[in-house]
C-alpha cells in the first residue's frame, strides 16, 4: 500500500505525519513505524505522528517515538499536526483536539503555533534535579557549560538508571541566561538521543524554574538548539496551569512511501 505522508519539524523536532482518518494504516507495526523514523533506512524522524477523527472535537493525535512505540504527548509534534490540521482543512486558526493525555486547545497566530498544556500540580523537588510530568515524563537538573555537555552520555544514563530504569524518563539540562531566559538541550526517551528541541520538555523547564525560585516570571523563554520557544503559565497554590507551549511549525516537504 502506497501511503502519503507530511515531514514537520517543530525548533528541529521532526516527524513524519500521515492523515489516517480512513484508518488505513496497520498501528501495530512498530517495525514498520521504526523503519520509517530510520534515519538512513527510512524517511527519519524523532515521531510518527497519525492524525484521526474524533467524535467530540476537531481530530484525534497518536504519537509513536522513532522506536516505533506509541508514548505519551509530544509537545512539539502537538504544534505541528495543528499546522497540519490547517494545511488539511480540518480547522481554521482555532482547535480543540484529543490525545493520550486528553484535550488539548491550541490557535494559530503571528506564524506561532500555541498549544494548551495539561495542568501541572505536582512537581518533585530532589538535591540536583526536578520530576514532572507535563504530558510526558521530564527530569529537569542545571548545568553549567552546557553548550560542550555529552547530552547522549550523561541523559541516557539518568534515563537508564534508578528511579526511571525501563519505564525511563526525558532528560533536560538546563543553563540559566536570565532570569525570564533559559537554554535546554533534552536528550528523549524512546529516540534515545539528544533531541534539538522538546516541547513537553521545555514546559517542564519553564515550570521548574518557577517551582525552584529561579524565576518569578510566567512568560519564559527556552533557547534550544532548535530555535526558541516560549511558555507561558499561571499558578496558584493547587499548582500550574493555563499553561501554553508557543513555537513555529514548518511544512518540509510531502512524499510517498510503500507501507
Ligand atoms: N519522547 C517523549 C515523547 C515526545 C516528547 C517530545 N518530542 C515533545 O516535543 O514533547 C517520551 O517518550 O516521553
Amino acid at each position: 500500500m502506497t501511503m502519503t505522508f507530511y515531514k514537520y519539524q517543530g525548533t528541529g523536532n521532526d516527524f513524519v505525519i500521515v492523515d489516517n482518518r480512513l484508518q488505513s494504516i496497520n498501528k501495530k507495526d512498530t517495525k514498520r513505524i521504526a523503519a520509517i523514523c530510520d534515519r538512513r533506512f527510512g524517511i527519519g524522524a524523532d515521531g510518527f505522528i497519525l492524525l484521526e477523527n474524533d467524535d467530540n472535537v476537531d481530530f484525534k493525535m497518536v504519537y509513536y517515538n522513532a522506536d516505533g512505540n506509541e508514548s505519551t504527548m509530544c509537545g512539539n509534534g502537538g504544534r505541528c499536526i495543528v499546522a497540519f490540521a490547517k494545511f488539511l482543512n480540518i480547522i481554521e486558526n482555532d482547535t480543540e483536539f484529543v490525545a493520550i493525555d486528553g484535550l488539548h486547545k491550541a490557535k494559530i497566530e503571528n506564524g506561532l503555533v500555541h498549544l494548551q498544556m495539561q495542568d501541572v500540580s505536582l512537581i518533585k523537588t530532589f538535591d540536583n534535579h526536578l520530576f514532572l510530568d507535563t504530558g510526558s515524563p521530564h527530569h529537569v537538573q542545571m548545568v553549567s557549560g552546557l553548550d560542550t555537555l555529552n547530552v547522549k552520555s550523561k541523559g541516557s544514563k539518568i534515563r537508564y538508571g534508578a528511579p526511571y530504569k525501563e519505564a525511563g524518563s526525558n532528560v533536560n539540562f538546563v543553563e540559566e541566561i536570565s532570569t525570564d531566559n533559559f537554554a535546554v538541550r533534552t536528550y528523549e526517551r524512546g529516540v534515545e538521543d539528544e533531541t534539538l528541541s522538546c516541547g513537553t520538555g521545555v514546559t517542564a523547564v519553564a515550570l521548574a524554574m518557577h517551582k525552584s525560585g529561579r524565576t518569578q516570571e510566567n512568560d519564559i523563554g527556552l533557547q534550544t538548539q532548535g530555535g526558541p520557544l516560549n511558555v507561558t503559565f499561571n499558578c496558584n497554590d493547587t499548582g500550574y496551569f493555563n499553561i501554553w507551549l508557543i513555537g513555529p511549525a514548518q511544512q518540509v516537504f510531502k512524499g510517498e512511501i510503500e507501507w
